[in-house]
């Protein structure tokens, strides 16, 4: 069901579904620009969430803020249940160790090989011994389908798909619940675009991720996300399904899920079509 933050609440979606990421009332400025202005945003445990919305909309404000690399001016995040502000140090630890993101480029440290990059975090959080390490990062390596021999490789050896690949791994190193992934396949071409999202649906599947994807890659949302969320008017404008994209009457997702690009991918009279994503809630 589509959801207008300004028609109704959003809290009356999440009925017997697990939230595991609530923003309420979320305002972010810079001094007097104000780029989000009480936002509310769900997220429920097992799906593939994507977010849209124009080009300096604030999606990766809403992002960096939710990973609290930015401050809000108001407003209350929960995440898996519980509101950083609330927790001590060792608290927060533990439950930043339970989130994974991707930012966009990757960001690898260019001066360590794909798996010392992997084994960030967990020199970061955990106390393990090199030998564990080592077989760690060689299981992530396989899990995002990159080859033996990634490992002792410099990102500058390695094609834009697999430093995303290797960025992907990082982000699962701590067997994450939740993922956060900025653009993920911003830069691929549209093969290695189509094999990442099936790689993340994948994994959703099998390790039961939750994914909080910020995308303009409309073959993502349509083959791998289970709900949209657009981003308009410094708030969650709409969320829903791809049928409701194309039901909600406003400029620009008219534009974006009915123009002429999303018509070759987006059938446009809301009948029967492929499933998108594989469910997972
Ligand atoms: N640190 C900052 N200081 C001041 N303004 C900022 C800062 N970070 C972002 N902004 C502003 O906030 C707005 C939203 O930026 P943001 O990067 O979140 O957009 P976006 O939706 O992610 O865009 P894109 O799709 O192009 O990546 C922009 O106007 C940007 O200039």
């Amino acid at each position: 069901m589509a959801g207008s933050v300004d028609e109704q609440p959003i809290e009356s979606e999440g009925q017997g579904r697990d939230v595991v990421l609530s923003a309420r009332d979320v305002t972010v400025a810079f001094g007097s620009k104000v780029v989000l202005d009480n936002l509310n945003l769900d997220i429920y445990r097992g799906e593939i969430l994507g977010f849209v919305g124009a080009s300096g909309t604030g999606k990766s404000v809403l992002m960096r803020t939710v990973l609290r690399l930015l401050p809000r001016r108001s407003g209350t995040i929960k995440i898996l249940g519980q509101d950083f502000d609330e927790l001590n140090e060792p608290q927060r630890n533990a439950l930043d160790m339970r989130l994974g993101v991707l930012f966009q480029q990757g960001a690898l440290f260019s001066s360590l090989t794909v798996k010392e990059n992997i084994q960030v975090p967990m020199r970061e959080y955990l106390d393990l011994p090199r030998s564990l390490m080592d077989e760690l990062a060689h299981l992530k390596i396989r899990m995002v389908g990159l080859a033996a021999d990634a490992a002792d490789k410099y990102p500058s050896e390695l094609s834009g798909g697999m430093i995303k690949r290797a960025a992907l791994a990082r982000a699962l190193a701590l067997d994450p619940e939740l993922v956060f992934l900025d653009e993920p396949t911003s830069g691929l071409d549209p093969i290695g675009a189509a094999e990442f999202d099936e790689l993340i649906a994948n994994l959703r599947d099998s390790l039961g991720l939750t994914v909080y994807m910020v995308t303009h890659d409309l073959d993502s949302l349509f083959s791998v996300c289970d709900r949209i969320a657009v981003l308009g008017k410094k708030r969650v404008m709409v969320e829903g399904t791809i049928d409701d994209m194309l039901a909600y009457d406003d400029p620009w997702v008219r534009a974006y899920f009915k123009g002429k690009r999303a018509r070759s991918i987006v059938p446009q009279d809301n009948g029967a079509r492929p499933g998108n994503g594989s469910g997972g809630k």
